[in-house]
């Protein structure tokens, strides 16, 4: 025999040997499957982290072993790396998972099933694409840690136009809504109303109960008056014992008649404080868009305009009005 010919097979066969138990030893699953996808391989990775051993699924049809798979987009995908034989890739953030194998973080995941990374190889055997590889790459902790990111970007963002004492939109978040809102009345040719109210007498209510009391009554009005709205209306703390209601696709006499029921409620809703139940009451000012408000702003001014008229007129009140009345008025 050709000395040669003995040391080329002895190396191949440890080659075959050692690439064998690396495969076994690998942390990304093997599977290969052949052009009709039956199972050719099925690594130790993949045995560990499923109830499938490699013996008992050799040979069969994969969609048959895991009817979980998703076959109308697998079978396309396996068909287009053995028709165009050119690698393809699949990110868990594209599809969370293939198999569903179990992952090694069973509480502090939302991920059910292990998110996988999963590369599609076709391999050749003399000069023709015999077999398809699926490397499959455990990606639960980058999936978990992105949730994670995410959550918390979601709660800085909410933060960010949540007022911290009521819990209802701040003042920039509410601004910016009324523009928008605004510019779709404006486009659609739809009503917009406004209701502005403040409370009354909030300087010697928060003399009598404290800073604390007034920030109970404060609180709990905010969430009173939260349970009468639609929730296409935008609420939202305009300054400190000042509110305002942003009303879409509402005209005046809707507005006026939801700025009432607002008055009425928390007049009749004592506030528990301590030993104390506290009446508060609010006065309370009611515009809507007209032809001649060019900007968002305008609609404030009528609103505040009637606002200090139902203050001047005695609080504990809704007034409301066109501009040119409410201006009338206001200089009289
Ligand atoms: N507890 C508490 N008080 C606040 C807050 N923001 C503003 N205030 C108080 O609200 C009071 C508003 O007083 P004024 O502007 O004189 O108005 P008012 O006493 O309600 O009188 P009218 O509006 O005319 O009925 C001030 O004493 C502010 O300190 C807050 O977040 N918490």
């Amino acid at each position: 025999m050709n000395p040669g010919v003995l040391t080329d097979e002895v190396t191949k066969k440890f080659a075959e040997k050692l690439s064998s138990k690396i495969t076994d030893q690998l942390n990304t699953g093997i599977l290969i499957l052949d052009t009709d996808f039956n199972i050719v391989m099925w690594n130790s990775f993949l045995e560990v982290h499923s109830t499938k051993v490699s013996n008992d699924i050799i040979g069969k049809n994969v969609f048959e072993v895991f009817s979980e798979l998703p076959e109308r987009w697998l079978s396309r995908k396996l068909s287009s790396v053995l028709q165009l034989g050119t690698p393809n890739f699949c990110s868990w953030e594209q599809r969370r998972h293939l198999f569903e194998l179990p992952h090694t973080r069973p509480i502090t995941t939302d991920c059910e099933f292990m998110a996988q990374n999963c590369t599609f190889l076709p391999m050749e055997e003399s000069g023709k694409i015999e077999y398809i590889s699926i490397l499959i790459e455990d990606a639960t902790d980058v999936c978990h840690y992105q949730g994670q990111l995410q959550k918390a970007l979601d709660k800085l963002a909410l933060m960010s136009r949540i007022d911290g004492l009521t819990q209802i939109y701040n003042r920039k978040h509410w601004q910016e809504s009324l523009e928008q809102e605004f510019a779709k009345a404006r486009r659609h040719d739809k009503a917009l109303s406004l209701i502005m109210f403040d409370l009354d007498n909030f300087k010697q209510l928060n003399d009598h109960y404290g800073h604390q009391g007034g920030d109970q009554v404060l609180i709990e009005i905010s969430k009173t008056i939260g349970n009468l709205l639609r929730v296409e209306d935008v609420f939202g703390r305009y300054g400190g014992e000042e509110f305002a209601v942003i009303l879409p696709e509402t005209s005046i006499l809707g507005a006026i008649e939801l700025a009432e029921r607002i008055c009425q409620t928390v007049a009749n809703t004592p506030i528990k404080f301590k030993e104390s139940n506290i009446i508060a009451t609010v006065s309370i000012g009611v515009a809507q868009l007209t032809e001649r408000d060019s900007h968002f702003e305008s609609l404030i001014m009528h609103a505040d305009d009637a606002l200090y008229i139902a203050k001047n007129n005695g609080r504990n009140q809704v007034c409301s009005g066109s501009d040119n009345e409410l201006l009338k008025q206001v200089s009289a």
